[in-house]
């Protein structure tokens, strides 16, 4: 289980976090949703322990994350940023397999490419493996990132490990928007604990367990999608006019033009 303890940051004199708090529990798929600026990827970095919060803490399994070694960490925790600055000329099949490089370092073994396989195919990849990574499309290259994240875990989920997903539907089309999803939230059944930044609502909507919805650094709703997805709650998180729909199973926003 992840639980996120009264976190406050701040970038210099501009308070960015404030007093978040919250638990993805082992199982759990909880989507961040937001405008541009509330603070999802400062909240992502700073659980990630790429910023340091000025007040509160990161709990895994109720250890704080800094309590685990790297390699440990690498084990058990698999983040996907929100851009790749990855520009070697490698093969997609070497680059997913950089997932498990706390296991056996460079050599793969056989399980290693098994599971790294399994990933690809999960995400709509499979027959990409001997392609160069930089020469794939940007919607391409996004889902070999995903499958990397989730070989990380393993083949599947388990309790005790964690998922973090910044963006990961960045550049995907609507099917493999649904299909990356899909894949996570496999992982989320199996008891990994899944944080996802989306931007898309209707999709948090579907797939996630939970959602909590950030403004201005704070977690103002935290639930589930039918919950949180109100007319009120989107109009105070994106500061814009909607209309919420339900097909018996799902919400589902539209936004308005003004
Ligand atoms: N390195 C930085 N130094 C100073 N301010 C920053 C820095 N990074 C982000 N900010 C500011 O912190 C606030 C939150 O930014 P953040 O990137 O967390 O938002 P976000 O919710 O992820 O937005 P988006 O949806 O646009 O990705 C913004 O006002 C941003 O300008």
């Amino acid at each position: 289980m992840l639980k996120v303890e009264n976190l406050s940051f701040s970038y210099g004199e501009n308070p960015v976090l404030k007093n978040v708090d919250f638990c993805v529990e082992d199982g759990e798929f909880v989507a961040v949703l937001g405008a541009n600026g509330a603070g999802k990827s400062t909240l992502f970095k700073v659980i990630c322990g790429l910023e340091k919060p000025q007040k509160g803490r990161v709990l895994l399994s109720g250890k704080p994350l800094g309590g685990y070694s790297p390699s440990e960490l690498a084990k058990i925790r698999s983040a996907l940023m929100q851009d790749s600055e990855f520009n070697f000329e490698s093969s997609v099949l070497d680059f997913v397999l950089l997932g498990r490089y706390a296991r056996g370092g460079f050599f793969a073994s056989k399980e290693d490419i098994f599971i790294a396989k399994n990933a690809l195919s999960a995400v709509g990849m499979s027959g990409f493996e001997g392609r160069v990574f930089t020469r794939l499309s940007g919607g391409e290259r996004r889902r070999v990132e995903l499958a990397r994240a989730l070989c990380q875990i393993g083949a599947c989920g388990r309790a005790g490990t964690l998922l973090m997903l910044d963006e990961p539907n960045s550049n995907l089309d609507p099917k493999n928007s649904n299909l990356a999803m899909s894949a996570v939230k496999k992982f989320a059944d199996a008891k990994t604990s899944v944080l996802a930044i989306l931007h898309d609502v209707n999709l948090a909507s579907q797939h996630a367990d939970k959602i909590a919805l950030l403004r201005d650094g704070e977690i103002f709703a935290f639930g589930e999608p039918k919950c949180v997805l109100t007319s009120e709650n989107l109009k105070f998180a994106y500061g814009a006019e909607n209309k919420i729909f339900e097909d018996g199973k799902n919400k589902y926003a539209v936004f308005l033009k003004e």
